[in-house]
Order: structure tokens, then sequence, then C-alpha cells
């Protein structure tokens, strides 16, 4: 029972404790700020005095960008509490801001006014970087009556990054982690369905830690197999590739009979798959059901491509064998790209020469994913990018040349417009040396592993279906 002599109103008996709840919030928030704060880099530190600024500064910026709404219809409170007859004045609404940060810069959301969405705050955006003193701003919609203001207060592209492979089992079968874009957003490229990707650019550019990258986080899936033919070397034990021997079915230099004997293997297993994919996996297209230990994601990794392709021009035997072999070449390789998809095939391509002979037009234009460093010719970026690079002189890679930009790349994928430069980390060869040993045992020929049944297929079937 209520005790009668209690003092009434039990909020204001409550006081000191709600106080002291309140107090101890502040205190405990504080805390955690400025243990952050002191915890951070500098880059990092930068960043949050930044996002400070940006969240004091915006109730006077954002009507300043015209990033504001005015509301003149009264509230149905004001006019109630409206005694006096007087007008009520308009209510200015601004877009409310949460603001984040990262490294580069801040990442704020902002809420959508009537008349000021995206289009307003992108029209904005050159005026936000000024007043938030970033180098560059980007306002996408990622969500309905929501806006994302990304600004980035140092240039992504031009810090250089590390990555040490983990030697975890990927969570994702065929995601291509390639780095940060120029707003420091991660950037990865899907490359499930996809039968070809090529990277070109100027020797030292990055490629090789790109194929390295992809490599170390690969290898640790017993659903992924390796082939290699790397034109730079003579022998296995030379050259970029020399530690991931042993997590690759194949291996080839720079012998173009060799490599052509491989082709000419990957080829056949194209084929005797194209026949069992049915039987085997029940599926027409290997991707309905996922890569696996059984039936593998295959992986051919052709490094300076211009070595097993290009024209040789000349009329003695041996030139016009090695003419031969070189269009044989192409040919095989083609066939890889334009049908290996369905049954798990993915060719890679890189090259640092880019004409049209260092990676066949056929072949490139087969390839949904095309990477290129920095070149030196508008003719060499089209010729490693395709023609649309022309209409994005800002992404065109003839503007990565200064040194700073070792890493950087710019990259085009079929299914969307324009082109993305992405800021690739650096892979040192001991860590992918080491992933290399750790999962060589995982190594095994796909072409073995559909053993006994392929006695039984019928080739030709399979090729006119592929086809
Ligand atoms: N992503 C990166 N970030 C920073 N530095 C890098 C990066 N990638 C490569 N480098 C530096 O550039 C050097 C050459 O890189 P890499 O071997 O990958 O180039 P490449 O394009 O494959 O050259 P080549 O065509 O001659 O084989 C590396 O040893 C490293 O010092």
């Amino acid at each position: 029972m209520k005790d009668p002599n209690a003092p009434a109103g039990g909020i204001v008996g409550n006081t000191p404790l709600v106080v002291v709840l309140v107090l101890a919030v502040i205190v405990g928030w504080t805390v955690w700020w400025v243990v952050r704060y002191l915890r951070a880099d500098t880059m990092t530190r930068q960043s949050i005095r930044q996002a400070v600024r940006v969240r004091w500064g915006w109730k006077r910026l954002a009507p300043m960008l015209k990033l504001s709404a005015t509301d003149k219809t009264p509230t149905a409170l004001a006019t109630l509490a409206n005694t006096n007859g007087k007008p009520i004045k308009p209510r200015i609404l601004i877009p409310a801001l949460k603001v984040t940060h990262d490294a580069y810069g801040v990442i704020a959301r902002a809420q959508c006014l009537p008349g000021v969405g995206l289009e307003q705050f992108q029209k904005a955006a050159p005026h936000l970087a000024d007043a938030w003193r970033c180098t560059r701003v980007a306002v996408t919609q990622d969500r309905p009556g929501q806006v994302v203001i990304r600004g980035v207060r140092l240039d992504p592209l031009k810090f250089p990054t590390k990555h040490r492979p983990t030697g975890d089992v990927p969570d994702e079968t065929a995601r291509w982690d390639l780095g940060v874009d120029e707003y420091a957003q991660p950037v990865s490229v899907n490359l499930t369905q996809v039968p070809g990707v090529t990277v070109a650019g100027l020797p030292g550019f990055g490629k090789t830690s790109l194929v390295n990258r992809l490599l170390s986080d690969w290898a640790p899936s017993s659903a992924v197999q390796f082939a290699c033919a790397d034109g730079k070397v003579s022998a296995a034990y030379e050259g970029d590739y020399a530690d991931w021997v042993q997590r690759m079915f194949a291996f080839v230099g720079d012998d173009l009979e060799e490599a052509n004997k491989l082709f000419g293997h990957l080829v056949e297993l194209r084929r005797a798959r194209s026949a069992s994919v049915r039987s085997v996996l029940g599926v027409k297209s290997m991707w309905d059901v996922g890569p696996s230990d059984r039936w593998p994601l295959v992986v051919l990794i052709i490094d300076k491509a211009h070595t097993y392709f290009r024209d040789h021009k000349g009329s003695d035997p041996k030139t016009k064998k090695l003419a031969a072999l070189a269009a044989e070449n192409a040919r095989l390789v083609e066939d890889l790209v334009k049908k290996g998809r369905s049954v798990g095939l993915l060719v890679i391509l890189t090259t640092q020469k880019s004409t049209g002979d260092a990676i066949p037009t056929f072949i490139r234009d087969v390839c949904p994913v095309g990477l290129s460093f920095a070149q030196k010719t508008a003719e060499a970026a089209v010729a490693a990018l395709g023609e649309e690079i022309r209409e994005w002189p800002d992404a065109n890679p003839i503007n990565l040349q200064d040194p700073t930009y070792v890493g950087v790349a710019s990259m085009n994928h079929q299914s969307q417009p324009g082109f993305t430069r992405i800021r690739t980390p650096y892979v040192a060869d001991a860590d992918a040396a080491r992933i290399a040993k750790q999962t060589a045992s995982l190594t095994a020929d796909p072409y073995a592993l559909l053993g006994p049944r392929l006695g039984d297929l019928d080739l030709a079937k399979a090729d006119t279906e592929a086809a």
C-alpha cells in the first residue's frame, strides 16, 4: 500500500538518481570517444576532427547550400500555442545528418526533405567538398529517403596499401576482392559466370601483385584449381609464380609448344566437362550448384600473354612454326573463354603490351572484366579497355603513369557503364609463398577428377551444345 506520508511526485524524488545516470552516460560516452581518439592513427584522428566540424557546421551550411526546406503550414501545436493572433513564422527544415568517419574522411547520411533529394545533394557536392575540406565528395542513394555523402580528405588512390592473406577458406567462391575505389569503398568483382579477365599495364605497375592476391585469397579453397602459363620464364622455379607452382596442377613457361599442349589439355577438359555436366551435376551450368572439390573452378593464368599469341613474321620454317603455334594458341584460348563459363573455367590474361596481338581482340572482347594499370598512350588504353575508355578521360589509365599510382588500375565490367579506379593492395612475396605452401596439398588435376566417366562422353555433341 502507498505510504500517505511519502513525498508527492516519484520523478522529483528520483531526480538525483536520474541525474547520476545521465552524468554517467555522458562521462562514459566521453571516455569512450577519448580512448577511441587516442588509439586512432593520425589519419583517423584528422577524420574524427573533421566529422565533428561537419556535424557542428551542418545547421548553418545546409540552408546556405539550399539543402533545407521551408514549411509554411503551421503545425497543430503551433496553432494552439498562438494566442496573440500574430502570423506564425514558417519553419526551416534541415536534413538530419549522421556522420561517421574512417581514415580517409567522412561518411554522412542525410535524410531527404520535400524538394531536397539526391539531385540537390549531388549538385551541392562540390560546395560540400569545399566546406568540409575534402578532395572529393560523392553523393549516392542506397535507400529511399536517404542519401549517403562520402567525403574523402585524402585521395585513397595515392596511398599504397598492403594485404596480408589469412589462409582462411573464402566465404564466397569466386569473389575477387580488388582493393578500394577513389572514395575508399571496398571494390570486389564477382567472377561467377565470368569466363575471362584481362589485366594490362606497363611493367612494374602491379599486375603480378593483383594476381598474387587472387591466388592467395582463393588457394585455401579446394573448390578452386589453378594452372599457369608464364611467358616471362623458361622454367617453373623461376619468376613470379615459383612458389605457386606447388598449388598448380599445371605450369608452363615461355615455350610455345608446351603452352599449346596445356591449352589443348584444358580445351579437352572443357569438352569433357560440357559433355558430362548434366550427368555429373544434374544441371546445365556448374554455377547452378557452385564449384566443389569434385568439380572445382579452374583458373588458368596466362601471364605475359603476348608471348603466346604474338604474330611471328618471316618465311623460314622456324618462324612459320611459331606463327602457326601462336595462331593455334589464340584459337584454343578463345575456345576456353567462349565456351568455358558454364562448366567452371576462368581465364585471366595479363600483358604489358596493349596491342591487338598481345591479347587478340577476339579474346579481349569476350572477357567481361578488364583491368588496366598505367598505360603510355591513348591507343594502348583503348587496346586494354576498349573504345569506351575514350569517353571517360578521368579514368583513363594514361593518367596513372606517375609512380604514385603503382598499384592503381582502371576497371570496366561489361555489366556496368563506365570505369572504376581501384587502389589494389600489395601482397608480399613471402605471404604468397606461405599460403602456397600451406595449401599445396589441395592441388588436384580437374581432368583426373572427372575420372572414369570420360570414356562414355560424346564430345562432339558437347561442343555443339557449348557453342
Ligand atoms: N599494389 C601495389 N601497391 C604498392 N606497390 C606495388 C603494388 N603492386 C606492386 N607494387 C610494387 O611494384 C613492384 C612491381 O610490381 P609487379 O611485379 O606486380 O608489377 P608487374 O606489373 O607485374 O610488372 P611486370 O609486368 O614487369 O611483371 C613490386 O615489387 C612492388 O614494389
